[in-house]
This record gives C-alpha cells, structure tokens and sequence, in this order.
C-alpha cells in the first residue's frame, strides 16, 4: 500500500507535558498497534533509500531506544547489518563514546567499537528527531570508526527546533511537526 501520511499521523498521539512541563511528546508506540501501518511506514524508509540514496548502504545504526523499533526491520529489508547505539553503561565489549544534550536532557552514547567498519555507508534512524543532538552524536560515533553516514530517517521531524542544521547528511522525515 502507497504511504499514507494522514493516516499514520493519525495513529500518533501528542502528550503535553510529559516528561516535562513545556515538551509535546510525540508519542510512536500506538503505531505498533497496526502492523499494516508499520509494513506501510517501513516500505516507505525501504523504497526512499532504495531509490534516492546514490550510495550502496553497508549497515543501519538505531538509537536506543525507540530507533530500535525501526532500525533491524530496515536494515532486515535492506540486507545489510544492524548496529546499535546505546546509552551508557548497556554495552558489554569495548566503546567509543560521545556525550550530547537532547530536547528534555543530556546523555552520553556507546556503540561496541567493531560494530561499524571503516569505510561503511551508513544510515541512521531513530523514531523523532527534536534539536537533532542524539543524531548527531550518533553521526560522530560512526565517523569515529571511519564511517561514512550517507543519510538520517526520522518518523517524525520536529521543525522549529531546526535539527537539520545539526547534521551534515541528507535527512529524510516521514512526517513534520
Ligand atoms: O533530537 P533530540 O533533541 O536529540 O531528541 C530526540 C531523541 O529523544 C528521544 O529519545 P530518548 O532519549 O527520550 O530515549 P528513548 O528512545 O529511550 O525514549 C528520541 O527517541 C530521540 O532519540
Ligand atoms: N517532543 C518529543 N516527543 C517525543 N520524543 C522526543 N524526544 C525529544 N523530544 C521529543
């Protein structure tokens, strides 16, 4: 079935307040009440990256934790490998870490240290992006391995707060808020 932006938007609930008071939580979760949605959501991510992306993508990199949600069935699809990043202190072998501050706090990112090969085409995913920081601290993990980030896919892109501007490869949203 073609993607329908109207129809997944609707399946998207918005929360004030939470988890702080003046933040619009965009809330992904009830999407996987529908695997139709979800099929309809990842051929979508598939067909762009397929058709739009000039390079041969090696690895998807998702973000812990909803881009997990997304990550291994795109990169399922795509039939290349997936690699997490994670917040720290989850990951059991040698990391390269990075801090970085998102929309409601700050954080510091791990990803195992052979999970990316020098000279992979990547491409990065997670469910929203806000102000872009965990994006872009993920990019750097991955350049920190010798990566190549080729594009970030978000669901939802959260516009005002510019995220774009923090990253350095071509960004590709399914929805704008
Ligand atoms: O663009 P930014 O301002 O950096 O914000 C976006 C990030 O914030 C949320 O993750 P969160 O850290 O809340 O983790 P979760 O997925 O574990 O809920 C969201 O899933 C993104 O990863
Ligand atoms: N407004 C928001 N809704 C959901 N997840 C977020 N992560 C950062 N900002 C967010």
């Amino acid at each position: 079935m073609a993607f329908d932006a109207a129809y997944i938007r609707s399946l998207l609930r918005t929360i004030p307040d939470f988890p702080q008071k003046g933040i619009q939580f965009i809330d992904i979760f009830p999407l996987f009440q529908s695997p139709a949605a979800v099929k309809m959501v990842i051929d979508h991510i598939v067909g762009h990256v397929k058709s739009s992306i000039s390079k041969s993508i090696d690895a998807v990199v998702g973000l812990d934790a909803r881009g997990f949600l997304f990550g291994p069935l795109v990169a399922q699809q795509l039939g290349v490998a997936f690699a997490p990043v994670r917040k720290q202190g989850k990951l059991p072998g040698n990391t390269v870490q990075v801090s970085y501050a998102k929309e409601y706090g700050e954080d510091i990112f791990e990803m195992e240290a052979d999970s990316i090969q020098a000279g992979h085409n990547v491409l990065i995913i997670d469910d929203l992006m806000a102000t872009g920081g965990s994006a872009r601290a993920a990019g750097e993990l991955v350049k920190k391995k010798g990566g190549r980030v080729c594009t970030y896919v978000f669901l939802v892109e959260l516009v005002e707060l510019q995220g774009v501007d923090q990253l350095d490869a071509p960004v590709f949203s399914l929805l704008k808020y």
